[in-house]
């Protein structure tokens, strides 16, 4: 990254993710000067008090113009009205980020405000059901996939340079377009925060006075409804934000719900094992970790220079050949000369294709014996 030392970079909103990203840009980047403004004074004052924030800053203007990044870290809708305040205050070539699990509403806002130069979209694919400075960690985003959304107008080269920076600070990062982003995170993250909180609130209507059914919930139910606790004004405004995604999906999923309940009528095994067995067998392959153990079937190696950037190269190059990556992780000991990227792909078709479409890229592939 940057060897200035006077590089400057802003957070607003200083809770679980901003407050994370804060701390780990003070592990990596000890020199580097950090702003922060929160309308949670504890949370400001706790981040001085650690050590994280060089100073707090009391309001949205000239305290930010010396910033080469600023990330916005508040609530998805709140992160909107930001960038109107922060606009007159921008230094020459400084780039505006978010860390919002929604992509569309603020990818719109920047255009509307004709700010495309100066944004690149950020979500890392981490966090928990905790909010607030005090849960943040400087390791929160390590080895977690974090999606850069660029506009279509900002340069390359601010898109890399950024890039490497969230690599520097330990996430792998994955380049896709807004559209997309909601429509994925949708699936993976919206809806099922909410069939978290529409199981509880099942047991929660059905619960006696002195609540024997949370007393009696097993493992199970905590399991699948951990992510109920998380924070209401997060995600009411996530819900919100991408409400045409998760309708499509809540559709389907009532659609899919009246069909369990005709089965059930018609006593019909068949469909009942089919539909618990493709579950299971699916989830089976859902790995534990964004960079977790990888099976030796449809893994490939690539040399990788060690040079930062490369990672979201090789990823993109696939992403864009309708290969979809299952797993992916640096090797680091360098059993190879140079860096070495293994990448596991869901079949050997796709593996096979990958192989041919880097090697076209001049890249060196192997496979393990
Ligand atoms: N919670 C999670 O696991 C993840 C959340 N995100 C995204 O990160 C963003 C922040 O979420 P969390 O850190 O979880 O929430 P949080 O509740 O822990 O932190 C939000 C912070 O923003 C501050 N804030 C709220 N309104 C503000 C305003 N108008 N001006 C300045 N500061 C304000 C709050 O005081 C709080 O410190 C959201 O956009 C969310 O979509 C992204 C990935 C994971
Ligand atoms: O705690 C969990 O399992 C989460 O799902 C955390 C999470 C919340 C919101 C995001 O946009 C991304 C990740």
């Amino acid at each position: 990254m940057s060897t200035e030392t006077n590089f400057t970079i802003g957070f607003i909103g200083l809770g679980l993710i901003g407050g994370s990203i804060a701390k780990n840009v003070r592990r990596v980047f000890p020199n580097y000067t950090v702003i922060g403004y929160d309308t949670d004074k504890e949370a400001l004052k706790k981040a001085v008090e650690e050590g994280v924030l060089d100073r707090p800053a009391a309001e949205l203007n000239s305290g930010f113009s010396e910033c080469s990044y600023i990330f916005l870290c508040a609530p998805v809708q709140h992160n909107l009205q930001f960038l109107e305040q922060l606009k007159p205050y921008l230094k020459e070539g400084c780039i505006v980020t978010d860390v919002g699990s929604v992509k569309g509403g603020i990818h719109k806002k920047v255009k509307d405000l004709d700010m495309e130069t100066c944004f690149i979209g950020g979500h890392p694919m981490v966090g928990s059901e905790k909010a607030g400075f005090s849960y943040s960690s400087d390791r929160l985003i390590e080895n977690a996939y974090y999606f850069i959304t660029p506009t279509e107008k900002v340069n390359t080269e601010k898109v890399k340079e950024f890039t490497s920076f969230i690599e520097e600070l330990g996430a792998l990062t994955i380049l896709l377009d807004a559209k997309r982003h909601d429509a994925f995170t949708a699936a993976i993250s919206h809806v099922p925060h909410i069939m978290a909180a529409e199981l509880v609130h099942t047991v929660r209507n059905m619960d006696t006075e002195d609540g024997i059914l949370k007393q009696l919930a097993a493992g199970g139910f905590k399991d699948i409804t951990r992510i109920a606790s998380s924070s209401p004004v997060v995600w009411e405004q996530i819900s919100l934000s991408n409400k045409e995604n998760i309708k499509e999906l809540l559709v389907q999923i009532k659609d899919s719900i009246s069909e369990m309940i005709h089965a059930l009528d018609r006593d019909d095994h068949s469909y009942l094992n089919e539909y618990f067995k493709e579950a299971g067998e699916y989830r089976e392959t859902v790995p534990d970790s964004a960079v977790g153990l990888m099976e030796k079937s449809y893994e490939i190696f690539v040399d990788i220079p060690d040079e930062p950037g490369t990672l979201s190269t090789t990823t993109t190059l696939l992403a864009l050949n309708n290969i979809s990556i299952k797993n992916i992780g640096i090797i680091h000991n360098r059993e190879f000369e140079e860096g070495v990227l293994k990448i596991m792909l869901y079949d050997d078709v796709s593996a096979k294709r990958a192989r041919e479409i880097l090697q076209d890229k001049n890249y060196s592939v192997y496979e393990r014996n």
